[in-house]
Parts: C-alpha cells; structure tokens; sequence
C-alpha cells in the first residue's frame, strides 16, 4: 500500500496493475518509491510527469481511464510530499489531480485538500494592489454599464425579423413545462434565485478570494476560443483576479470558462441551487459549469446538444439566439471539434463570404443579474459579458424530448 495515501491499499495496486504498456513499468517503479517509507519526492515528481506525458499522448478520448488515475496518485504523493515544506506546489498538485485525473482517487484528493486548505497561503501576489483598491476595481467592473450600448452598436443588421426573449418573473415548473420546454422555445425567468447565497456572497471579493484564492483553475486566454492566438492555461484564482484588475487588451482577456468549479472546489457549491426547471422532463444533470471574467468576454455563435439553465449570478450579459431550425444558414465549421461553431463572425460579420446569415430571424436579450435564461438544445448562442461576470450553466438532458419547437 502506497504509505500516506488514504487510497485503499488494494484499490491503488489494482490501479498500478493496470498500468502496464508503454512508460508503464517506470511509472510503477517511480510511483512505488514515492510511496515507500520516507516517500521520495523525486521520484514522485517523476512519476507525475511520467502519467502528463501519456495525458498528452493523444486525443483526450483516447487516453487510457487508468493513466487518468495514475495521474491522480502520482499528483497526491507530490501533495503529500511537499504538504510540509511547499503547501502552495502540494496545493496545486492536488488541484491539478482534481482537474486532469480520473475519479479512482478523487475522495482522497478532496480529503486531503480539505486538510491543507485549513490555512490560506496569504502570500500576495507580486505586484498585487491593495485591498481597498481592489474592492474598488470589483465593485466598479461589476457596475460597469457603459458597454451595452457598445454591444447593441458592434452587433451588425437589425434584423427585421429580430425580437426580444420573452421575460417571465418566477412561472411554476408546470408554466415552464408547457410553454418553454415542451416548445423548445427560449424564456427569461427573474426572481427564481434571489434566495441562492451566492448573490450576496460572490459580491464580496473578500469571500471570494477566501475560499477560491490559492486553487488552481484552468482559463482561456485570448478573443474567444475560435481566434489562432487562443490558448488554455492554468493559473490561481487571485492571480485570475489580478488579470481582471489590470485592463488588457482582448489578446489577453482571461476567462474562466465551462469549468465545473463547483464540483472542484465543494465550499462554491453550497451558494447555489439547481433550479427546479431542471428537472423538467423527468432528465439527469448532465454538468454545472461557472463562467467568470471581466467585461468584453465573447462566446462565439455555437450550440450545444442539452437543455441550459444559464444563471446570471452578477453582472449582466448580452445574449443573442438564432434557432434550430436554421442552422445551414450559420455555415458551421466543418471539422468535428468545432462543428456547433458558426464560421460567422458576429462581430465582424462578413456577409460576402457567408451571405445567407444576412438578415436571419434572431431573439436577444440582456441578461441582468438574477436573472435565469432557458436556451432549448442546439439553439445557436452568442454571449458578450457586459461587465464583470459570473455565470453558472445548468445543462440537462430529458429523459422526454420535446415534441419540436413552436
Ligand atoms: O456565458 C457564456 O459565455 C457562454 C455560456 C454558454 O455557452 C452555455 O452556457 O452553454
Ligand atoms: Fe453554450
């Protein structure tokens, strides 16, 4: 049994059993010193590194389940080896165990992140602005109206055919039923989570920092994930937090995006409830993800094929649908990986290459905080965060599809 890991002794040498074929047999040798008596930290650094690697072998959807979690055994024996000396690295590994392994070991890197996250690192920074001023900078990205009307002035042709999402204030679930759900048909619902903590808790970046500051979040960095310059990097929340302070370009716009957050870090998740509306359809949650980031954040024209209760929890957001029904006429990529993308720029329309998208029938809307908006399976979706934003997806697939839209 690997000493110190509260994985059970037979569940982690099944694990490394397993584990054979290429770099299988250094992984073990390394794995085994890193567990053995004192525990050898090179070792268990080696084998990190061994398991990255086979991470990055190939398509995520070909990496072998068991690599996953021999990432997540390697990443807690560095936790635990450096636990001492190091809590910000064994903080990381853990996160990063969390993030990238599989779900073998994951009741053991969520108990020993609750151990170690006790203390916070309070280390600041370098180059951190005070804390007066950075609840200024929060509250100030958070108010910011100005750019809606930029949005409305950015986003080309009114259409004629263009009209509002219809706004509803807290309908039952039976109201949503008939007339949303069973209509595929997109409705604004305020009112329903005035009672969620996070509406008043998130507002405090004291509480914010509190909770999230030391752990690592993977982020997007750039226009939006259709430009070349688009990268993905993992970063800890305060230093996302700093990037939000300082007022970049859109090449360095950082955003927390479909990242299942809640999940990770279990405190964020007791601030919120998944709405009723969700159990429209008799279905099963398919992911909660948080989508956070300063104003000028773009998501460019996709679909996606569930059911979204996409929640404001601060700041506001434009949002922009085309239906279903129209989806030849938005030209999508054509390879796999980006095939719900729409090649149209919405921003930079260029109506002499894709011509058909002049003039298509759309519904927007602007998304205030606390307000939930339903967005039907591959409905096309264009979002711009008007200000600083937080958002949280709820995504469900029906047991009942709907019969078709209205
Ligand atoms: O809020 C965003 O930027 C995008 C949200 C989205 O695409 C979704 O919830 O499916
Ligand atoms: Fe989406």
């Amino acid at each position: 049994m690997a000493a110190g890991v509260e994985g059970e002794a037979e569940r982690v040498a099944a694990l490394l059993r397993e584990i054979t074929g290429e770099g299988g047999f250094a992984f073990v040798a390394s794995a085994e010193k890193a567990a053995a008596g004192a525990g050898d930290l090179r070792a268990a650094e080696a084998a990190r590194e061994m398991a990255w690697e086979q991470l990055h072998s190939g398509p995520w959807s070909e990496v072998g389940a068991a690599w996953r979690d021999a990432y997540a055994l390697a990443c807690l024996h560095v936790a635990r080896l450096r636990a001492g000396g190091d809590r910000p690295a064994a903080l990381k590994a853990l996160d990063m165990g969390l993030i990238m392994g599989g779900n073998l070991l994951r009741a053991d890197l969520e108990a020993a992140l609750a151990r170690i996250s006790v203390e916070p690192c309070g280390g600041r920074e370098e180059g951190a602005v005070a804390v007066d001023e950075e609840d200024r900078r929060w509250r100030e990205g958070l108010d910011r109206n100005r750019d809606i009307d930029d949005a409305l002035k950015i986003l080309p042709a009114k259409s004629l055919s263009s009209k509002k999402v219809e706004r509803r204030s807290h309908i039952s679930l039976e109201e949503f039923i008939c007339n949303y759900f069973l209509r595929e048909s997109p409705v604004i619902i305020s009112g329903a989570i005035d009672h969620w903590p996070a509406r008043t808790k998130w507002k405090d970046i004291k509480y914010l920092k509190k909770i999230a500051g030391d752990r690592t979040v993977p982020v997007e960095v750039g226009k939006h994930y259709v430009c070349s310059e688009w990268k993905q990097e993992l970063i800890t929340f305060s230093q996302f937090l700093e990037r939000m302070w300082s007022t970049g370009c859109p090449s360095n716009l950082t955003y927390l995006a479909q990242h299942p957050l809640f999940e990770q870090i279990k405190e964020l998740s007791e601030d919120l409830m998944v709405p009723d509306y969700c159990y429209a359809g008799g279905g099963e949650l398919q992911s909660l993800n948080a989508w956070f980031g300063p104003h000028g954040t773009v998501t460019p024209l996709h679909h996606d094929p569930h059911h979204n209760i996409l929640a404001q929890v601060l700041g506001r957001k434009y949002i922009r649908l085309y239906p279903a029904s129209i989806s030849e006429d938005l030209y999508p990529h054509t390879e796999t990986m980006l095939s719900n993308t729409s090649q149209v720029d919405l921003d930079n329309m260029n109506l002499k290459e894709f011509p058909r998208a002049e003039n298509l029938e759309f519904m927007d809307c602007i998304l205030e905080e606390g307000d939930l908006l339903y967005i039907p399976p591959k409905w096309w979706h264009y979002v711009r965060s008007l200000s600083t934003s937080f958002s949280v997806s709820f995504w469900w697939r029906a047991a009942v599809q709907p019969s078709g839209g209205s």
